[in-house]
């Protein structure tokens, strides 16, 4: 007597791979695999052995990337940077609420995990919790959407509108080649951590936050000081105990401080930026500067680089991290000529770059965004670079294990 098995591929965008036992035949239908076997026992053996039949997220078509920090502290400069990397501009949703947070270019869907929040303005203030809090977040929701977008599934999500406070009716997204997820909690929720292909954490030191803050919310924004104060010191409980613990998944930290070549300045003028790279991560291989694994101080202010006060210092050297190997790349001051740039990437290794000079031009190219005279805006092209590179080796490897498959 003939029995069946039926399995069920996760999405039409999925790649399985199939062994056929014996004596077996096989069917396909919609997103469905039949197995009919002529005799019950190598049905019992299609079935027991799951191996048999590997549909995974794995091997799904979209990149996610999962980019986390406090609100102000630069993603939306990080994700033009990020998506000028694959070319062609980031808009809005064509057509669709003009308050929408989603960002979508040829290659890259960007979308803001406020959209997620669960309370609105109103019902934070009532219940007497931040947006950072996780009881104003749907990370059920979150997750689902994140995974059926990596599953190749397109997903009805909702969004939060910062201007009127509202969740406003949702938005359709399609899943996109990359997805990158940005916000207060992309690495918060181990579920939705583990969709993530590579994750990134931007860590800006109090007294830069606070810096930043005061140039766009009091000078671009009329906000007082007094009120930037209170703003910040209300969500710092919040950002220590939710935000900030997320950089131990990271797979790159930015990390912002004050600098270190003017005793006691704090201006958020000058500033040393640490690019902490995780060791062992699957299609990531950390930059180095001149000698892979080696410490070195550098001071490249000379001939081929104008320096003015109070120059530039950059240092390379493995480090840990949370209990993790990473190697570290510092630069400490700002470029006075960005041309001169192509000096410093010329001794940096492994940053992924398709020609000669890569991260010059795209730093020349956005030479008016903010924190492109210094390691901001060095180390956010050469992560975006990375990700790039990242992104073509996942879709090689892909392409590859059908044919691998195929061949064993
Ligand atoms: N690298 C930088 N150097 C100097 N200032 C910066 C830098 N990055 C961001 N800023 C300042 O912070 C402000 C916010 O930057 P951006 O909009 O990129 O951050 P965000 O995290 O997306 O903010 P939000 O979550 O509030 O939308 C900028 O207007 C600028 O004033
Ligand atoms: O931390 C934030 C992330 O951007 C915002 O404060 C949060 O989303 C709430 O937004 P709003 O202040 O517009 O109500």
């Amino acid at each position: 007597m003939a029995v069946c098995t039926v399995y069920t591929i996760p999405s039409l965008n999925s790649t399985c791979s199939v062994s056929i036992p014996t004596k077996t035949y096989l069917g396909f239908h919609q997103r469905q695999v039949v197995l009919f076997s002529t005799s019950r026992r190598s049905s019992r053996r299609a079935s027991s052995n799951t191996s048999e039949i590997r549909c995974s997220a794995e091997e799904s078509k979209t990149v996610v990337i999962g980019l986390a920090a406090d609100s102000g502290c630069g993603k939306s400069t990080f994700m033009r940077r990020l998506t000028s990397v694959f070319g062609g501009a980031a808009e809005p949703p064509k057509g669709g609420n003009p308050d929408s947070n989603t960002l979508i270019s040829d290659t890259t869907t960007v979308i803001c995990l406020d959209d997620y929040h669960s309370l609105d303005r109103t019902g934070r203030k009532e219940k007497g919790v931040t947006a950072l809090d996780p009881k104003a977040n749907n990370f059920d929701l979150m997750y689902e959407q994140v995974k059926a977008l990596k599953d190749g599934i397109s997903v009805e999500k909702p969004i939060y509108n910062h201007v009127s406070g509202l969740l406003d009716p949702p938005e359709l997204i399609k899943p996109p080649k990359i997805l990158v997820i940005e916000g207060l909690h992309p690495m918060y929720d181990s579920r939705v951590r583990d969709l993530l292909d590579f994750s990134i954490y931007l860590d800006i030191s109090n007294e830069v936050k606070f810096a930043w803050k005061i140039q766009r919310d009091m000078a671009e924004r009329g906000h007082s000081l007094e009120s930037i104060k209170a703003s910040i010191e209300a969500r710092k409980p919040d950002f220590d105990a939710y935000i900030d613990p997320q950089k131990q998944y990271a797979d790159a930290v930015i990390e912002v401080l004050p600098t270190q070549l003017i005793p006691g300045d704090n201006g958020g003028k000058v500033l040393r930026v640490k690019l902490v790279m995780k060791e062992g991560v699957k299609f990531f291989s950390p930059v180095y500067l001149f000698d892979e694994g080696s410490t070195i101080s550098w001071i490249p202010c000379g001939r081929k680089l104008t320096c003015s006060y109070p120059g530039i210092k950059f240092f390379y050297g493995p480090d840990t991290y949370f209990g993790h190997e990473v190697s570290v790349l510092e630069m400490d001051g700002q470029f006075d000529r960005l041309d001169e740039l192509i000096y410093v990437e010329s001794h940096l290794s492994n940053i992924s770059t398709k020609f000669y000079g890569e991260v010059t031009q795209q730093m020349l190219k956005h030479s008016d965004f903010p924190g492109s005279n210094n390691g901001t805006g060095f180390f956010q092209t050469i992560v975006g670079l990375k990700i790039r590179d990242l992104y073509e080796q996942i879709i090689t490897s892909k392409a590859a294990a059908p044919l691998e498959a195929a061949k064993a």
